[in-house]
């Protein structure tokens, strides 16, 4: 595994001609990782961010993934909130709500065209799936410190039912308490997390006894920020605490409450997710700048799976500076 900051921490780039086609595959990716993780564990546990991450996994509450996904193994955990009321604006709490897990179904069928490889200007060969057109593929196969159960006792589960819903139990639904200070929702937070780690649901890291999260779902922002990780800020360094907390988040509002690097880095799967060509400049800059130790200027680079794996997902616009050599010969093969 390459050192932090370092590209070759990447281990595959998806690029994509179209938000539709990115859309499509994500949803098809993080379904088989559930199915993987369901499978092996039992559990499938998802930590999501904020941005248009949420609107574009908005497939996995289409045919088929709404009847194939095995939802009740869902844990749905937060890498980062904005400490506001959670039917505030700004709540990645209530984005997620609205925009996935209290969805209504459609019937769109998932497509994936493999397509290429990349050679980084370092000369390490990084996996690359290009993807373009309209899509062609197959559907999935197989199948607050407190959470939402907590509240409201058992959860929204229609198995017998309704199958048109992400019919993740409420009760494995673990947003941040709205109702404490930034510090003691970030502690909470963590100690809510500690007991889902002690009884296995989260796994853990063998390496550092960290949370091991199925999948971790992030956003670049345009100034090199992931979750609420904001560049040169202080809670880069932060080693021991799994969950922390800021007030002075450079982008509004100043209170949030974030992942740490180790627990992200602990991962078995991260997605980093660009679209738009506003991030094609930060973009270029986390993928082919090559620095030297840690670079706190961009915290997206110390994003770098001790043992997991770390999956882009751009599309044109947003990989439209990358040095990215599409070796052509290749396309086919794979
Ligand atoms: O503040 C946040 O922003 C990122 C996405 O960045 P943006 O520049 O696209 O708005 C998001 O992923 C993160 O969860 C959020 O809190």
């Amino acid at each position: 595994m390459a050192a932090s900051g370092d590209v070759k921490s990447i281990n595959e780039l998806r690029i994509f001609e179209s938000l539709d086609d990115l859309a499509t595959d994500l949803a098809e990716y993080i379904a088989q990782l559930s199915e993987v993780s369901v499978r092996e564990r039992g559990f499938f546990t998802i930590a999501l961010t904020g941005g248009s991450l949420i609107s574009l996994m908005g497939k996995l509450s289409e045919a088929p993934y709404n009847k194939t996904v095995d939802w009740t193994k869902w844990y749905v955990f937060w890498a980062d909130e904005r400490a506001v009321a959670k039917n505030h604006v700004d709540s990645n709490y209530k984005l997620t709500k609205d925009g996935f897990l209290s969805k209504k179904a459609s019937s769109a069928i998932p497509r994936v065209e493999p397509r290429g490889k990349e050679i980084q200007e370092d000369g390490d060969e990084v996996e690359i799936v290009f993807h373009q057109g309209p899509s062609r593929g197959a559907p999935l196969v197989g199948g607050s410190g407190y959470s939402e159960g907590g509240q409201q006792g058992g959860g929204r589960l229609n198995l017998l039912g309704d199958l048109s819903m992400v019919s993740v139990l409420n009760s494995h639904i673990y947003s941040i308490n709205e109702n404490l200070t930034v510090e003691e929702a970030a502690r909470e937070y963590e100690f809510m997390i500690r007991q889902l780690v002690k009884v296995r649901t989260i796994d853990v890291s063998e390496s550092n006894d960290c949370p091991k999260f199925d999948l971790i779902l992030l956003e670049l922002g345009s100034d090199g920020h992931v979750a609420s990780l904001f560049p040169h800020h202080i809670s880069l360094q932060h080693k021991e605490d799994w969950v922390t907390y800021i007030t002075d988040s450079p982008e509004p509002p100043p209170e949030r409450i974030t992942f740490t690097l180790p627990v992200i880095n602990s991962a078995s799967n991260i997605v980093m997710l660009a679209v738009g060509d506003e991030k094609a400049m930060v973009v270029k800059q986390v993928i082919d700048h090559i620095t030297d130790g840690l670079d706190v200027s961009l915290p997206a680079k110390l994003v770098s799976p001790s043992e997991g794996k770390l999956v882009w997902f751009l599309d044109k616009p947003s990989a439209s500076l990358l040095n990215a050599k599409i070796d052509e010969s290749k396309q086919d093969e794979i």
